[in-house]
């Protein structure tokens, strides 16, 4: 699609021989939440580095925001980029920190309350960064890859070390960046985590893309059954196997909705039906990759 804000043909990005990214070929949409899933070493950060313009590929057509990135400044102000570790200088207040990366991007260093509150800093902005517990310099890391409102939102690993109300807060604020029309591309290895975040997930293993499509299609494609479990006296289907005090069947798809009547006409108790998560179907992908 023309409106895409990243394209990438058959890219390839090669370190002392070894391909880091191989013939890598997909593109992002407007208004698109996509997890970039892949075991340490699978090529995450080198495509990051890639669509910032920071490493030039091999072979192969990059394309963010309209330019080659590698020389479209102007696109680079309506990209947030959050690294995987944040390194702050710790003199400065969060204000100056703040002020300081929005000159960079090309706007005023200083009004950025409204960002400030956003990611719950308002009361710290004008204390040292030294004096910031791990989740506020977080945070922090958040509020300038927030700067410029971009339309591009490039996550590495956002929620590694982070408390699980501070995961929910930014995941909100993704959620309604992408609302908004913006592109994020989170990538992490905190898979079960992205299930509800992310509506497509590209897995990739040693620089190749192994999958593509949304949670929905994984699960198509992988073709794994749902658990259905529950505690009944005796199990109303002869397919079920114990699993401590529990009940416990496995269904394909199509299976699903008549195992459950059967089981909620026996009066089971404690009915849960588990689809396959992000991680089995991973492993699933990785395990076809290595056969
Ligand atoms: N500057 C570099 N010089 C040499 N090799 C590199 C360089 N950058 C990355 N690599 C290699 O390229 C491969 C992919 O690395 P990359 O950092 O993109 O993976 P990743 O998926 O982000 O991993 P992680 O989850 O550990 O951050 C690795 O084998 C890595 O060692």
């Amino acid at each position: 699609m023309s409106d895409a804000t990243v394209i990438l043909e058959a890219v390839t990005k090669t370190y002392g021989g070894r391909a880091a990214v191989s013939e890598l070929s997909y593109s992002l949409q407007p208004g698109q939440v996509v997890a970039l899933v892949g075991h340490n070493g699978a090529g995450k950060t080198t495509q990051i580095k890639m669509m910032l313009g920071l490493t030039r590929p091999d072979a192969g057509r990059l394309q963010v925001l309209g330019a080659d990135p590698v020389h479209g400044t102007g696109a680079r102000r309506q990209l947030g980029y959050l690294p995987e570790s944040v390194q702050f200088h710790l003199a400065f207040t969060g204000r100056e920190t703040l002020g300081f990366y929005a000159q960079l991007k090309g706007l005023p260093a200083r009004g950025h309350d409204a960002l400030f509150q956003r990611v719950g800093l308002a009361e710290a902005a004008d204390r040292p960064v030294r004096g910031y517990s791990k989740g506020m310099r977080q945070r922090l890391g958040l509020a300038q890859a927030l700067l410029g409102t971009p339309r591009l939102l490039l996550l590495d690993e956002p929620t590694s070390g982070l408390d699980p109300a501070l995961r929910r807060e930014l995941y909100g604020i993704v959620a309604e960046l992408a609302r908004a029309g913006a592109t994020v591309l989170l990538s992490s290895h905190a898979l079960t985590e992205l299930e509800d975040q992310a509506a497509r997930v590209i897995v990739v293993n040693r620089g190749r893309k192994i999958a593509d499509g949304t949670m929905a299609e994984l699960r198509r494609l992988a073709g794994l059954p749902s658990r259905l479990r529950f505690r009944a006296d005796a199990s109303p289907d002869n397919r079920a196997t114990r699993a401590g005090d529990y009940w416990q069947i496995e269904l394909a798809e199509d299976e699903k909705a008549p195992a459950l009547r059967q089981v909620i006409a026996a009066e089971a108790r404690e009915i849960t039906l588990e689809d396959p998560s992000l991680d089995d179907i991973y492993a699933h992908f990785l395990k076809r990759e290595a056969a």
